[in-house]
């Protein structure tokens, strides 16, 4: 992984907030040279001020005249307009041009940035951990090699999945973009409902996250189905059944849960609309 990370080249981050500064971290510890990281950002938070103090990063150069290998667009949907305009002279004839902003499609970066080479992508803050999920779609002028480098960097921070449709990334920006947010709120309502058992707050909430946690890491360990890993749990007439029989009349969790994806797909199909 070293190795293939060092050949990428000079990568420009622009936006170095929560989703920027997980793919940033997650590529260090892939092996990003440092001297080959650049961020941009006009507010930088502490944990981007540490991280670059940390890894000798340059920060906030002056950014027109540099011809990146690969530009990152991590700025917030509303802003990628102006940011795009401001980058046009950035771009170089090698620039690939990543975005991870929800919603905004390959068309609208390419005439914004005045390039075709764009992948537009959608990964989640797992990527911090090198267990991301990234969906990818590449615009008409990226060529294979240029769709390798893109796929070496998304899979440094996890799995990537590549699609032909962007209407499939706004699915799966409902899904695994922002997914994450889903697991954390089922920790709170959990720690929530212990917590209505009598449980102190800091034990209820141990017991919930160490729960996701220790799940999770069994899923990844046994690559048996989540219905098999359920019904592993689920003793007859035990506990664990009579919990799923709440959890699963309808309308349940999945009910529920299409709700939720819907408006997520919903809101990434308008953020592209302005
Ligand atoms: N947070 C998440 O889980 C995910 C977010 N995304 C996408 O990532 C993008 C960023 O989202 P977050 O990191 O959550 O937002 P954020 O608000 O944490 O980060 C955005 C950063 O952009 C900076 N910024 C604003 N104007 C700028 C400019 N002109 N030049 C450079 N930087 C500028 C801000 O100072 C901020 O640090 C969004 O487009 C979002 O759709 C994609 C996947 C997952
Ligand atoms: O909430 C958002 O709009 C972004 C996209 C996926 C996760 N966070």
């Amino acid at each position: 992984m070293t190795q293939s990370m060092t050949a990428i080249g000079p990568v420009m981050l622009i936006g170095a907030g929560k989703m920027g500064m997980a793919l940033a971290q997650g590529w260090l510890k892939a092996g990003l040279a440092p001297s080959n990281l650049v961020l941009v950002d006009p507010k930088p938070s502490e944990a981007t001020l540490a991280l670059a103090e940390d890894y000798g990063l340059t920060l906030n150069a002056e950014a027109v005249g540099m011809h990146p290998n690969v530009l990152v667009i991590a700025v917030k949907p509303q802003v990628v307009d102006p940011v795009l305009e401001a980058l046009r002279p950035v771009v170089g004839p090698q620039t690939i041009v990543l975005s991870i902003a929800a919603g905004i499609g390959i068309a609208q970066l390419a005439q914004g940035l005045g390039t075709d080479r764009i992948v537009r992508t959608m990964p989640n803050t797992p990527a911090q951990v090198g267990k991301g999920m990234t969906g990818a779609v590449a615009g008409p002028g990226v060529d294979d090699a240029n769709r390798r480098t893109a796929d070496q960097l998304l899979t440094a921070v996890g799995k990537v999945a590549w699609f032909e449709s962007e209407g499939d990334l706004d699915a799966l920006t409902a899904v695994s973009g922002s997914g994450p947010a889903y697991v954390f709120h089922f920790v709170e309502a959990l720690a929530e409902a212990g917590r209505r058992q009598g449980l102190t707050d800091a034990i209820a909430m141990e017991l919930a996250r160490q729960t996701v946690v220790g799940a999770a890491a069994l899923m990844e360990a046994d690559r048996a189905s989540a219905r098999t890993l359920r019904e592993n749990v689920t003793s007859p007439n035990g506990t664990t059944a009579a919990a799923l029989a709440v959890l699963m009349a309808e309308p349940g969790l999945t009910d529920l849960l299409e709700r939720a994806v819907a408006a997520a797909r919903q809101r990434s199909e308008e953020l592209g609309r302005g």
